[in-house]
């Protein structure tokens, strides 16, 4: 399966797994990273507002440089109980999330922003996970193993963070950091990507 876009599509990520998730639903795309500094408040009252705003701010950072372009950003966000788990700033702050969210459930919140000259699309995708009791031997392990450190919540439910995970409910690829089959179907609905000629 292939999809065309009518205009150049750019990517402003540099997370590896948003890159590939967007490769394999058959898009071209170019890679930008917007490099903006993630420091809006958290407003726990609307944690998907606050997703979508991080995330417009990183496609706008890069619109001003590929005016012509679409340009596709996303942010996740970890949340419990009205508090952000994100990115721990070291080892033994990852430790102290994930023992945190052992046992219990949270919510990974992806903000999606699609920019174009004249246009733009937002949305907000949730998905729900329970956590196993973690035991302290395994969470120094997965720590040490330096999984944790770019990611929100302090894991990767697509890596050794698995081992975590009770139950999801919602779209997994929204936890791994991207709603890409809401997003592929958005774009479809508003006529920026179609399929190519012979998939149709
Ligand atoms: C919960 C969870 C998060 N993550 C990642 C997805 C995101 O890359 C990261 C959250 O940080 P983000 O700020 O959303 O993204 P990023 O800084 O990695 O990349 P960019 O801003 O350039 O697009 O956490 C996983 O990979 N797996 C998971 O299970």
């Amino acid at each position: 399966m292939k999809f065309t876009s009518t205009r150049p599509i750019i990517l402003a990520s540099s997370s590896p797994r948003r890159k590939e998730l967007l490769k394999l639903a058959g898009i071209d795309f170019e890679v930008k990273p917007s490099h903006v500094a993630e420091d809006l408040p958290f407003t726990p009252e609307e944690p998907d507002l606050y997703a979508i705003r991080l995330s417009e701010q990183k496609a706008q950072a890069v619109f001003e440089e590929e005016p012509d372009s679409i340009i596709i950003a996303a942010d996740t966000v970890v949340v419990m109980n009205g508090r952000q788990y994100p990115k721990p700033a070291n080892d033994a702050q990852a430790v102290d999330f994930l023992m945190e969210l052992s046992g219990q459930t949270h919510e990974v919140i992806t903000g999606v922003t699609v920019l174009e000259k004249n246009r733009k699309l937002q949305f907000a995708s949730l998905s729900q996970v329970k956590f196993r009791r973690l035991g302290l031997e395994l969470v120094h392990a997965y720590v040490r193993s330096g999984d944790a450190a770019d990611k929100a919540g302090a894991y990767g439910i697509q890596t050794e963070g698995m081992l975590f995970v009770e139950i999801i409910a919602g779209d997994y690829q929204n936890i791994v950091g991207l709603p890409i089959g809401k997003l592929v179907e958005r774009l479809r609905e508003e006529d920026w990507l179609f399929l190519e000629e012979g998939d149709a």
